[in-house]
């Protein structure tokens, strides 16, 4: 372990034409840690990924992997990182073996070890049985426990790990939370990019919320968790009719969806109030239902 940061962003800001993508960015990403970085579809994740990855520049700021400028230093940095998702080097037409060898070779690993740690990488991952088939042929959490063993082929010290678990059903989903637990035991800094609130709540030691290209929360899920100590009831309605009504009655926007979202109510006084307050607009509620806090809370706080 050292001092320095696996990743230390400041000031970074990234535009596409008049777009601006990625304003004023500032994170700290301790050594063997992971860090996750949430928001929705067009938040800036993948840029600020690919920023990170020495893939395009940034229009201002500084990035640090490492202590590694990924600007000045762009192949230093390509040199202590591993990428995954839609990263990927992974090729359908090559078998597991073959692409892992594949890699080794673009890591430029001696020879000898090529093989040996082609094996080493299968059989941690499950994948040895598979591993003279075609990748085109894997499961889907196949295809990303490949991908991962691919990315730690040159062994990197900091990995992107890019929606690991997105289309994923249940059981890979955890074995791949279990592959970043291990990984993060053995020193791996992960900068995991999701959508998933409950994988950042599973894995992350600090979540920072993206929006619209700026963080709008930072911190640990447990403190992320108390800036909505009241977490939120829903409230269902039979038609559009009704949505509106409501949303007129608790000054609130509504949406496609004919659901509201309101913060806070797990007390009864404000639940109290909140009927109160549909009952005197006479607006039919069809369900309701009261939800303890979680970070899509936070989201709902923070995002609006
Ligand atoms: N090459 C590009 N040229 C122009 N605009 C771009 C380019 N790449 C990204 N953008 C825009 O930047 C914004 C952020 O995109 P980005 O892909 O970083 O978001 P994201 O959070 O990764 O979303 P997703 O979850 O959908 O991948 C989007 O509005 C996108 O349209």
């Amino acid at each position: 372990m050292t001092d320095i940061p696996a990743i230390e962003v400041t000031g970074l800001r990234r535009s596409y034409g008049d777009q601006v993508v990625l304003d004023a960015i500032d994170l700290h990403v301790p050594e063997g840690s992971v860090f996750s970085l949430l928001g929705p579809n067009g938040a800036g994740k993948t840029t600020m990924v690919r920023i990170l990855a020495t893939l395009i520049r940034a229009d201002a700021g500084v990035a640090r992997i490492c202590g590694h400028d990924v600007a000045r230093e762009p192949g230093r940095v390509r040199a202590v990182i591993g990428m995954t998702g839609q990263f990927s080097a992974l090729d359908d037409y090559l078998t597991g073996e073959e692409n892992l060898l594949l890699m080794a070779g673009l890591n430029h690993l001696p020879r000898s070890e090529r093989r040996r740690r082609t094996e080493e990488l299968l059989d941690r991952f499950g994948l040895a049985e598979a591993a003279r088939k075609p990748a085109v042929t894997y499961s889907g959490g196949m295809r990303r426990r490949l991908d991962l063993a691919m990315g730690l082929m040159g062994r990197p010290k900091v990995i992107f790990l890019d929606e690991p678990t997105t289309g994923l059903d249940p059981r890979s989903r955890r074995d791949m939370w279990q592959i970043v637990r291990e990984l993060t035991g053995q020193g791996v800094t992960i900068f995991l990019t999701t959508q998933y609130l409950e994988e950042a709540d599973q894995l992350a030691d600090r979540i920072a919320l993206l929006d619209h290209g700026r963080l709008v929360a930072e911190g640990t899920p447990a403190e992320l968790k108390r800036l909505v100590p009241g977490g939120h009831v829903e409230l269902r309605f039979a038609d559009h009719r009704a949505l509106a009504e409501a949303a007129a009655a608790l000054e609130m926007e509504s949406g496609e969806e004919l659901v509201l979202r309101v913060p806070g109510g797990n007390r009864t006084r404000t639940l109290r109030e909140l009927l109160g307050r549909l009952d005197a607009a006479a607006v039919e509620v069809e369900t309701l239902s009261v939800h303890t806090p979680d970070l899509d809370d936070v989201f709902l706080a923070v995002t609006r």
